[in-house]
């Protein structure tokens, strides 16, 4: 069967689609959140960006063709990026609730595939329509003055699908490192494979370190950007590890709706280690389209997921305009 938007992003689609141009109206929201700050990306806009190698464990290989997860012996470059979730670049590394894992896999002579993650495992809003309303209704609030509290409160609700969200993120804490928080990458994805058989999945990162958060006293001290500060000293010393997780989805498991979690016993498969070896100067042009899959790997029916293309790509041609 052919494999629609295997190997590319999915924007020239979701444009045709889009003739209100709802991603551009998306994008010109987030930039009310915080204001333009140019040559930044419209959220996740705080990062630091490093090299790493992916070593794949072999046992995804029954179920996806992929080239970054078939071959045991094979070492992928790779290019992460951290990041704290505010729209706002300046703000300090404790103030942004959600941290960011971005991951663009580069296997020699296979397709690159880019993932997503966040430290929260579902998402806000299960169309784009609804997740620009709930942008405009944060940006009347601020504009209202109301405490980050009680506006938390009042968006959770008015948009009841964002309620396993909100909950994730009232229970977040703030991490001791980077490399000590659990990313999850929230959509369904297909996993396709030899035969041409595809079947749900998501993919989560388990921290090798385990998960460490800071008490209130520990966060009296912290320099603005601990974050950025105490990955470049561990990588220094080690490599930052992280195991991807493969999660089985079943018949049963909602694949379009992203504010929806699957039950927490569904089958995992350890499918790599990510070693985290060195901080690097943002590469030119760095887009994490998380539609950019690769064979073996398509974006499932998540209408979130799709949209997320043209969001990217528009936040991308502004801030490369130095927007
Ligand atoms: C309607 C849904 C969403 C919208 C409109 C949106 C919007 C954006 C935008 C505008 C950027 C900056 C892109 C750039 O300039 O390169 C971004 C980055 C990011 N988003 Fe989303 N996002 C959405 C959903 C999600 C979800 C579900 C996740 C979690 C899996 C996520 C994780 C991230 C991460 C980790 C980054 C930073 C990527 C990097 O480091 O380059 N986003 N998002």
């Amino acid at each position: 069967m052919e494999k629609p938007f295997a190997n590319q992003s999915m924007a020239a689609d979701t444009h045709l689609e889009d003739p209100m141009q709802l991603h551009n109206r998306t994008v010109d929201a987030l930039e009310g959140l915080s204001g333009v700050h140019p040559g930044k990306r419209r959220v996740h806009a705080k990062g630091l960006c490093c090299r790493a190698v992916f070593r794949p464990s072999g046992f995804a290989a029954g179920l996806t063709i992929a080239a970054h997860l078939r071959d045991k012996t094979a070492e992928i470059e790779a290019i992460v990026r951290f990041s704290g979730s505010s729209s706002d670049p300046s703000l300090a590394d404790v103030l942004s609730p959600g941290k960011g894992l971005a991951v663009r896999f580069m296997p020699a002579g296979g397709d690159v595939s880019v993932l997503t993650a966040v430290t929260v495992p579902v998402f806000f809003a299960k169309s784009p329509a609804s997740f620009l309303d709930l942008i405009k209704e944060a940006n009347r609030l601020k504009g209202g003055g109301i405490e980050a509290i009680a506006a938390a409160a009042e968006l959770a609700a008015h948009f009841p699908e964002a309620r396993h969200a909100m909950a994730h993120v009232g229970k977040l804490r703030p991490p001791a490192s980077y490399g000590t928080c659990r990313y999850y990458a929230i959509h369904a994805f297909m996993l396709v494979d030899e035969k041409g058989n595809r079947r749900p999945a998501k993919f989560e990162w388990m921290p090798e370190l385990g998960v460490e958060t800071l008490s209130i006293g520990e966060l009296k001290s912290l320099p603005e950007d601990y974050l950025e500060r105490d990955a470049a000293e561990r990588i220094k010393k080690a490599p930052l590890r992280f195991r991807l997780n493969i999660v089985l989805g079943r018949e049963e498991d909602p694949t379009d709706d992203p504010t929806l979690p699957w039950p927490d016993d569904r089958e995992r498969i350890e499918a790599g280690i990510l070693d985290v070896t060195d901080v690097i100067e943002e590469p030119d042009g760095l887009l994490m389209d998380p539609t950019i899959t690769g064979e073996g790997i398509e974006p499932s029916d998540d209408p979130i997921l799709r949209f997320r293309s043209p969001v990217y790509e528009e936040s991308m041609r502004r801030r490369s305009r130095g927007e």
